[in-house]
């Protein structure tokens, strides 16, 4: 677990330098790059640009395939104006595993592919010096690592990822890497809770440094006034007439916290925040004391060329595209994504339920992805996937909690939960995490289509239900969904009649499109058919009242392992993965805009 995960900022006290750009690159298929001495560097690198995935850049599939060890080197250069300041390296994502070493010297090691960790090198760089990093990277897949698979050995002696879900394994520097100077005595966290009202917000702030209580701390608004200052380590802002946050309406305050030794500022970290409330009451979401119905999607940090990288670019497409469909709200399947994107999201009053990468954790939902069929929890890897599991959950709060944003965690996407063995698996995993945002916003999962009101034996955990369902398209499909239709309702009739009284969400629902594809009448695959699966779905969605929100699989289409049941990739998305809409789009655009923005 990470003690700050703050975003980077470059301010009077600190200096951030992004080292993106072309790094040397190798493979390492004999796991043997620390005894040839690459910790300093190494010969015939191959110029790789970071942040990216390295798999789409070939052109041969033992590399596009590659799974293994493999290395990063970068030369830096460190001013001597950083002297007396801690030096760190930050890594916004190194899929899946890292071990960094700065000039040959070993520094740290890191597991989980879609979360940040720094490096403090402070003793190991060289001032007024080139200096060189290198990291001994791995993205073989685990049953006790998250996102959970196996590694197999072909009987070439080649490996080959395995994995028990639905996106590819891209890997590499996905995000990008940091050089911090921070001051010795630094900030390295701050919370932030609210209460709102019309007419006043208070915002109850705590603020850590490693040394040190005594604090400034002033709140502006978007005109840089100063509506209201505090003092000390924990203390309210209050705000009269305050611009609240709302969804799709979305207004930022500035936070800013100075650090004061003998009276003398020595640091300061600034941020933007919204003033708003989460709450689940019954079967509603309310943002604001306000019942919010979420519209949007499911996505992917997937793009051609780099991957998994984190692009500005596309963000931007996809916000867009968000906007312009009127939807409100998506789900971080099935990874935490780029810092960036939750500022976007801030920025654009779009909520989202943020996922950590515990996907995978059913054998029998990845047997067409080669898994088993058994129950995952019954094996003996639990213990030591519970270690990660709630080191990431851990960390994605503590990253992601100050977002406005932010409406709810998602701990895991269709875990096994029809056998008993999940059940002391999702206590522990519950109960270690209830006290970690401080604002306590919802936890949830999402619950497979194996995994119904008659079946799952965890429905008592989650704050809400994200329900993924696919009939019309993985069962009950083509002239078969009226079928489909009726035991949708079948099973939501048994929620209203239970004694349950939460909101459900449709966390996924949607079929294969290839685009360009049209049949009158429709057949699956067609863009028509498409349409059609999802006007099943929203009349079934419109005759239930804690239906509160739909969220289709996926906004775009993304890459997949291949298989006989994946042209190249999965096209489930509304979009392709060029950014451009399909029929269907249009039929949820006028779905979504005839709903009151923050309905
Ligand atoms: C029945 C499980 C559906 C599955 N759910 C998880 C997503 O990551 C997949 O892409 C989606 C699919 O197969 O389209």
């Amino acid at each position: 677990m990470e003690k700050g995960l703050l975003y980077p900022v470059t301010n009077q006290f600190r200096q951030d330098q992004k080292l993106d750009g072309i790094w040397d690159f190798k493979f390492d298929p004999e796991a043997k790059g620390e005894a040839k001495g690459w910790t300093t560097g190494f010969d015939d690198p191959i110029k790789m640009p970071v942040p990216a995935s390295f798999n789409d850049f070939f052109t041969d599939k033992d590399s596009r395939e590659y799974t293994g060890d493999f290395w990063y080197a970068k030369k830096f250069f460190v001013p001597t104006y950083m002297d007396g300041k801690k030096i760190q390296l930050r890594f916004g994502a190194a899929t899946h595993r890292a071990t960094v070493y700065v000039n040959g010297q070993e520094i740290r090691s890191h597991e989980g592919g879609f979360l940040p960790f720094t490096a403090d090198i402070t003793d190991a760089v060289k001032l007024g010096e080139e200096n060189i990093v290198t990291l001994k990277m791995n993205n073989e897949l685990h049953r006790d690592a998250l996102p959970a698979g196996d590694t197999a050995t072909l009987k070439n002696g080649k490996k080959m990822a395995k994995p028990f879900f639905d996106f590819y394994n891209y890997s590499g520097l996905n995000r990008s890497v940091h050089l911090l100077a921070v001051p010795q005595n630094n900030i390295y966290d701050y919370s932030t809770t609210y209460e709102v009202s019309e007419d006043q917000a208070t915002v109850h702030y705590r603020v850590d440094a490693t040394d040190g209580k005594d604090f400034k701390v002033s709140l502006s608004d978007e005109d840089g006034n100063v509506v209201a200052t505090s003092e000390g380590q924990t203390g309210d802002l209050v705000v009269k007439n305050p611009t609240l946050w709302q969804v799709r309406d979305a207004y930022l305050y500035t936070i800013k916290f100075e650090l004061l030794d003998a009276g003398k500022a020595v640091d300061e970290y600034a941020d933007e925040i919204g003033l708003r409330t989460i709450e689940i009451k019954g079967h509603e979401i309310l943002v604001n004391h306000k019942s919010v119905y979420l519209r949007g999607f499911g996505r992917h940090e997937d793009s051609i060329y780099a991957g998994r990288a984190f692009d500005l670019n596309v963000e931007r497409r996809d916000m867009n595209l968000m906007k312009w469909i009127g939807a409100n709200s998506f789900r971080s399947s099935h990874y935490p994504y780029d810092e960036q994107v939750y500022k976007f999201a801030d920025r654009e009053g779009i909520l989202i339920t943020d996922e950590v990468p515990a996907v995978g954790f059913k054998m029998a939902a990845a047997s067409f992805l080669g898994g088993l069929n058994q129950s995952f929890f019954d094996g003996h890897w639990i213990d030591e996937l519970y270690k990660k599991h709630i080191d990431q959950v851990k960390d994605m709060i503590k990253r992601d909690k100050n977002h406005p944003s932010v409406l709810a965690w998602s701990l895991c996407n269709e875990p096994d939960t029809s056998t008993d063995s999940a059940v002391p698996y999702f206590t522990k995993l519950f109960n270690d995490s209830k006290d970690l945002d401080p604002e306590k916003r919802p936890r949830t999962f999402t619950l497979n289509e194996d995994d119904t009101f008659e079946t799952s034996k965890c429905l008592k955990f989650p704050d809400f239900y994200l329900l993924n369902r696919y009939p019309g398209w993985y069962h009950k499909w083509g002239y078969e969904i009226s079928d489909g239709e009726a035991g949708l309702r079948a099973e939501l009739d048994e929620w209203k009649n239970s004694d349950i009284d939460k909101p459900i969400v449709f966390s996924e629902y949607g079929a294969d499109t290839e685009p360009g594809l049209h049949k009158l009448p429709s057949i699956m695959w067609s863009e028509e058919y498409q349409i059609e699966l999802l006007d099943m779905f929203d009349r079934v969605f419109d005759s239930y009242d804690f239906i509160r929100g739909e969220q289709p699989w996926n906004l775009a289409d993304f890459q997949t392992v291949e298989g006989n049941m994946r042209v190249n990739g999965n096209k489930k998305g509304i979009f392709t993965r060029d950014r451009q809409p399909k029929a269907v789009a249009f039929y949820l655009k006028k779905r979504w805009t005839s709903l009151p923005l923050d309905y």
